[in-house]
């Protein structure tokens, strides 16, 4: 659908059949968000797949500039620049670009408070353009006139009114020649022009509206049909619907046409209902109005009565827009309230804070809406099934789950994949890449220093420009928010570069241990600095390059400090010979790191001290065995590798695979339910450690079952019994395990994952006491704990932590316990912003 001008296509500012989500979260709901160039109030217009926004900019604001994105990617499609030839001051709440742009479907009309008048087709090209000003000296103003041009029978309709000379004018559309002008009130006024639609062969016409009057014209000639003599308001705009038309006069004063066509009549004049700065929204047969204070009021379009009243938070300009049952408002400060409007009182059932100004009403198109911030235009979109208000989620329960999903990329995978990309010599493209806040701070993290990244999110493919090792930019301030990936991967990609460099995070991140990544780059010539805490960020990184040679890394608090090092070692001036101290914890990591570097085009070789038996309980496997590059090593303690450098990484295609801890919560729903799902694009030769998590559920009782194709890991829920887990390999499942665990009958026992009491949160602390509001007993120990089931497990509500895989794992339980409810589920977006959505289809069998 389009949303072609100022308050959508018929200026009605409503998307009824629209279904866009009503509430929001920021990695869910925001689709995109594209930075602008400059300033603006106008609202964005959607042309068939494209979104079309101006803006000003310059110290005088005098250039102007049209915006043309792509509405799924949101992809700057172009940008055009012109010189204002108008007058370009304005109040400060207005803008150069305060008037809306308009579209016939074909060519695009850019106006500007400077009377600049611009006609460009849908790729950018320019078709015509006219200064007013210039051709009317007389006419202009310096307050930020905001009336938004219409079209409407191949002639565009533009209302000049100000101190000076005024007038409307009707514009060819296809050869921008003035076709007529009238003359109008020399008085400030704001007012745009409303479209009234021709019905049963009559003719379209165009309501002008002004202090003194409101006169219906005829588009091509600009004959006045009609007349209503009153005083009208000079800010907001008339609404049409249907054979009523609402007119911001004497509050509110509603007018009915004839069918016959003639002169209206009037039907009510309404004091309670009168209009602030946004324009009145009337839909059946109600008419909402938010004042510039807040109040929004419901009247009723029979006879203008309030039908109910409710205060908004904020001061507003913008005109709000009704689609799905809910109107959507937003202040002036940018915080969206989402109100529901069809039942018998209005209730705001969620709020957004865009966190800039937002002046401009918002555009509704395929089940999407866009708003014009000050600095970005965003895109909300997307289902939002479960959360409420109260920002939590109750799971309900459900039989035998049956069904097969694809969880999203992996993120240790895409997130190495992306450090390889960028040292990597030429463009790699990464296909079903992650997208996830782990992932996007990442991507963030590459494009702030001076890589090109290009992210089609709705492709999933990341395309990055490799540098061939060298950091583009000297200085950079990276906040990586909570990703511990992020954090130690750039920490030593980093050292690699010349200048200054910080990295931060969120308040747990600043706890997260980083001393022996940095102990380990110091050996091989880094400058390092903790600004704040000694061994955790922030960190300041005085980059001068990598010396290489003989190095020793600690492997026991985490395997991100091994990997870290690895993939940046490659750019070393001499070869790096690390030796690894300590236990190796999550060892499948390293092997990852070692396989994706492989891919790119780097071997490394591998020595294994003694080979130890493994110490994991179970059908008696075999020693894991790891061939990577030119050696053979199996990650046992202590292992020694040497990684060639100078060298380098070459660009490819690379495949990323679904997440495989994102798998463990599908295949532990299969348990959990007695049910058989299937997970595809994983096999049990991925090269993630995680998928070892269906081992775990096989020594419970659950079945490994072949798939139809071969591929795929398919598990059916069996009795289950608890087990003893030895989980070092891949603890990131630990909570998924706990979440099994309650279902199975004796005590099931962790071990070997002290670690995990570093990450997103202190897991074990974490489940202990959540587990515990189930009903279950809990021993704690320092390196995992044991869970015994109660006899009746029972709902309870619980806490996430700021981390995902809590609330990803105990959302589990809730499949057969009723009422447990899950608090800030939206910390799935770390890892997996759409959990929720794909549980909820898994369940449904969809
Ligand atoms: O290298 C990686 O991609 C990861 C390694 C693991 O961390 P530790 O090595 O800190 O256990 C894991 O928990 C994390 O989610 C991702
Ligand atoms: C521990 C995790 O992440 P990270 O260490 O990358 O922050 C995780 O995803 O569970």
């Amino acid at each position: 659908a389009d949303w072609l001008q100022f308050r959508g296509t018929d200026n009605r500012s409503v998307a009824a059949g629209e279904a866009v989500p009503s509430m929001w979260d920021e990695v869910k709901n925001v689709a995109w968000k594209a930075a602008l160039p400059g300033e603006g109030v106008s609202s964005p217009i959607i042309v068939g797949d494209r979104v079309v926004v101006t803006a000003s900019s310059g110290p005088n604001q005098d250039r102007l500039h049209v915006l043309c994105f792509d509405a799924e990617s949101g992809q700057e499609l172009w940008h055009r620049q012109f010189w204002a030839t108008g007058r370009t001051l304005h109040h400060p709440t207005s803008s150069v670009a305060a008037n809306s742009p308009a579209s016939d479907g074909e060519r695009i009309f850019a106006f500007f408070s400077t009377n600049d008048l611009v006609a460009l087709d849908l790729d950018g090209d320019l078709l015509w353009l006219r200064g007013l000003t210039a051709d009317y000296p007389k006419a202009g103003n310096d307050v930020g006139m905001a009336s938004s041009p219409v079209v409407v029978d191949s002639t565009v309709i533009a209302q000049v009114e100000n101190q000076g000379d005024s007038f409307v004018a009707g514009i060819d559309a296809a050869t921008g020649k003035t076709l007529w002008k009238i003359p109008r009130p020399e008085s400030a006024n704001w007012a745009s022009p409303t479209v009234l639609t021709a019905k049963d062969g009559g003719q379209n016409l165009v309501l002008l509206q002004c202090g003194t009057d409101l006169a219906a014209v005829e588009p091509r000639t600009g004959r006045t049909v009609w007349k209503f003599e009153n005083s009208c308001s000079t800010i907001p705009s008339t609404t049409v619907d249907g054979n009523e038309v609402y007119v911001p006069a004497n509050g509110l004063t509603a007018l009915s046409l004839p069918a016959s066509g003639g002169d209206p009549t009037m039907l009510w004049e309404s004091n309670k209902l009168s209009v602030g700065s946004a324009s009145p929204v009337v839909h059946d047969g109600k008419i909402y109005i938010v004042k510039r204070a807040g109040v929004l009021s419901c009247g009723d379009t029979a006879e203008g009565d309030v039908l109910w009243q409710l205060r908004l938070k904020g001061t507003f300009w913008a005109t709000p827009v009704l689609a799905d049952g809910h109107l959507f408002l937003i202040n002036q400060d940018g915080l969206a309230q989402i109100v529901k409007v069809d039942g018998e009182e209005g209730e705001v059932v969620s709020e957004y804070d865009f966190g800039e100004p937002v002046l401009g009403s918002p555009a509704v198109a395929d089940g999407a809406i866009y708003f014009r911030g000050e600095s970005n235009l965003w895109k909300m979109a997307g289902s939002f099934l479960v959360v409420s208000a109260s920002n939590s989620i109750e799971i309900q329960t459900t039989g035998p789950i049956h069904g097969s999903i694809r969880p999203p990329g992996s993120k240790s995978i895409t997130n190495r994949a992306l450090i390889c990309a960028a040292l990597a010599r030429g463009t790699t493209t990464l296909v079903g890449a992650l997208d996830s806040d782990d992932t996007r701070v990442m991507v963030d993290a590459l494009k702030q220093l001076g890589f090109t990244v290009d992210h089609d999110k709705a492709a999933a493919t990341i395309a990055v420009e490799g540098r061939g090792g060298q950091i583009p930019v000297r200085s950079a301030d990276v906040y990586v928010e909570a990703s511990g990936t992020t954090m130690r991967f750039l920490t030593a990609m980093l050292t690699l570069g010349q200048g200054k460099f910080r990295l931060d995070g969120v308040p747990r991140m600043r706890e997260r241990p980083i001393a022996d990544l940095v102990e380990a780059l110091e050996q091989l010539g880094a400058n390092i600095k903790y600004e704040a805490n000694p061994g955790c960020p922030p960190l300041v990184i005085h980059a001068t390059g990598l010396k290489g040679g003989d190095v020793s890394i600690r492997g026991d608090i985490s395997s991100q400090f091994l990997s870290g090092l690895m993939m940046a070692a490659p750019y070393a001036k001499s070869p790096v010979k690390v030796s690894v101290e300590g236990e190796l914890v999550s060892k499948p990591y390293v092997q990852m790191t070692a396989k994706v570097m492989n891919s790119f085009d780097v071997p490394m070789k591998q020595f294994a001290a003694k080979p130890q038996r493994h110490r994991k309980e179970g059908a008696g496997e075999a020693q894991r065995i790891v061939k990577v590059g030119l050696g053979e090593a199996n990650f046992m303690k202590p292992i020694k590798l040497e990684i060639p450098a100078p060298s380098r990484y070459m660009a490819l295609k690379y495949k990323v695979e679904p997440d495989a801890s994102a798998a463990s919560y599908f295949l532990a729903a299969a348990a959990i339910t007695g049910g058989c799902v299937t997970v595809e694009g994983l096999s049990r030769s991925s090269i993630q450690g995680d998928v070892e998590f269906a081992d775990e559920l096989i020594k419970m009782g659950c079945e490994l079952e072949p798939t139809d194709s071969g591929e795929g890991i398919r598990i059916r829920g069996r009795n289950l019994k608890g087990i003893e887990a030895y989980m070092s390999d891949y603890s990131d499942t630990v909570q998924t395990l706990a979440a099994v665990a309650l279902f199975a009958e004796g005590p099931t026992t962790v071990t070997g994952v002290p670690h995990i009491r570093l990450k997103e949160t202190d897991r074990i602390a974490a489940l202990a006491t959540e587990l515990r509001k189930f009903g279950a007993k809990v021993d704690e120990r320092p390196d995992g704990l044991t869970i015994t089931p109660p006899a009746e497990l029972r709902g309870a509500e619980i806490e996430t932590y700021d981390d995902h895989r809590m609330a990803m794992s105990m959302a589990l339980v809730g499949l057969r316990v009723p009422g447990v409810v899950i608090l800030d589920p939206g910390c799935t977006s770390k890892t997996y912003p759409r959990f929720f959505e794909d549980l909820d289809r898994l369940k449904s069998g969809a």
